[in-house]
């Protein structure tokens, strides 16, 4: 199978382990598993905060003890956990006792995205990724100059079909408009915070633009697209540069005005910016319109002319036919995870088995055959099946 041994410690020192079969440990909270000379304790609490999961590595050659830098949002400390290590330098961990759509978790100690950080950061890193049943559609990336009609397309676009798009709200240091509110517009924020969180790695993009810090965050773009909806970004050419070259597969939008004359006018007609605000942002729109054009990011370019003529055309980039009805991605139903069971590795499936008092004990089963994406977002892609419930 070309993995690393799948084994699991029930407590350093005198760990038995037992081949592909694990036995969940209900007394203990800290969880280990191994991987070749280096034990990864999934457990205790991280850096004093109660409210994340801590990760230590012990290292049986040195016998020394490490505290690598957690990236991501991890699981909340719960009463106990499965551990189990999966192909490709990643962790399956299983929570027991808690709400099925925060019930599995990735951590991944030597994934082709860790290897990368590590490097650039110098130092033992390991990062959370949260697992997510089913699949999600491409996010959309709309750029183009300020006062071309982005925000007023996306608007049209999450009004008649709300089921099915939601807006990545970003973060940004500018002054917040008087009719825009904190974490529906954006998320208004102070430049030293921002800038520690994308030290952090919280960001999938960030960008100076007319003055100030935009930024997308990682967890912007995961909550809507955990609630079943496809993700719209309002950014600039710079930041949809930075999406093109990550790892998020997404389709690429670029909006043009008819004329300079007719930007300056919307622009001016919208009574939001000061004059110096506009001279500003209308020095950067030909840069970006250039830029927009020729950068070979953007797969569609539109023209925002006549507005309903724009929003058809955008309708049509995006496959939404007028006369289909419209649906989100397709939702999945529910299915708990038992509180206290084993966990077997067979390939690519896992099978979890109730264990305890009672009668009627649920098997289901965790396939993660077609599972996608990972650190620093969501692993997707996870399908649970109930074989049994007997
Ligand atoms: N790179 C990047 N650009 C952003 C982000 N959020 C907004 N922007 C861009 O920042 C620019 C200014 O946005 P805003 O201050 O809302 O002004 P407006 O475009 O005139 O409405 C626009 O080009 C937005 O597309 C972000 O998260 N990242
Ligand atoms: N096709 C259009 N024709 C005329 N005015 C428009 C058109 N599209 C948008 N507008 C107006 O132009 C102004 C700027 O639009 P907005 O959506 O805020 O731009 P952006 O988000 O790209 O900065 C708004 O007052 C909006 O009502």
């Amino acid at each position: 199978m070309g993995e690393a041994p799948a084994f699991f410690v029930d407590h350093l020192g005198n760990g038995h382990t037992n081949g592909f079969g694990v036995k969940s440990e209900p007394k203990k909270r800290d969880t280990s598993v191994q991987i070749g000379d280096r034990s990864y304790v999934i457990g205790g609490i991280h850096e004093g905060n109660p409210l994340f999961l801590g990760v230590q590595i012990h290292d049986k050659i040195t016998n020394k003890w490490s505290s690598p830098t957690v990236l991501g949002t991890g699981p909340k400390p719960c009463k106990g956990y499965s551990a189990i290590v999966l192909k490709n330098g990643r962790v399956l961990v299983i929570k027991k006792d808690s709400a099925s759509d925060d019930s599995i978790w990735f951590l991944e100690v030597d994934s082709l995205f860790v290897r990368e950080q590590r490097k650039l950061l110098g130092k033992e890193v390991v990062a959370w990724s949260k697992g997510v049943r089913g699949n999600a559609e491409k996010p959309i990336v709309i750029s183009g100059p300020s006062g071309v009609g982005k925000g007023t397309l996306i608007a049209m676009l999450m009004k008649e079909f709300p089921s099915m798009f939601g807006f990545s709200v970003s973060h940004t240091t500018r002054a917040p408009r008087c009719m825009e509110k904190n974490s529906v517009h954006y998320h208004f924020t102070d430049k030293t915070v921002m800038e520690k969180e994308i030290k952090d790695g919280k960001f999938l993009e960030f960008a100076s633009v007319h003055g100030n810090l935009y930024g997308t965050s990682i967890e912007s773009v995961e909550v809507v697209t955990d609630s079943g909806k496809r993700c719209i970004l309002d950014i600039d050419v710079q930041g949809a540069r930075s999406v093109k070259a990550s790892s998020l597969d997404a389709i690429f939008i670029f909006i043009c005005p008819p004329s300079m004359k007719e930007l300056e006018d919307r622009l001016r007609a919208r009574g939001t910016e000061t004059e110096e605000q506009i001279q500003k942002r209308l020095r950067n729109a030909e840069a970006e319109i250039k830029a927009g054009k020729s950068s070979g990011i953007f797969g569609h370019i539109l023209y925002n002319d006549n507005l309903e003529e724009c929003y058809k055309n955008l309708k049509n980039v995006l496959g939404i036919d007028d006369d289909a009805p419209v649906n989100g991605v397709e939702a999945v139903e529910g299915i708990n995870l038992p509180k206290e069971h084993t966990v077997t590795k067979m390939e690519d499936e896992i099978l979890i088995e109730e264990t305890g008092e009672g009668t009627k004990k649920k098997t289901i089963v965790l396939d993660l055959s077609s599972i996608n994406g990972g650190a620093p977002g969501r692993t997707r892609g996870i399908d649970l099946d109930m074989v049994k419930s007997s």
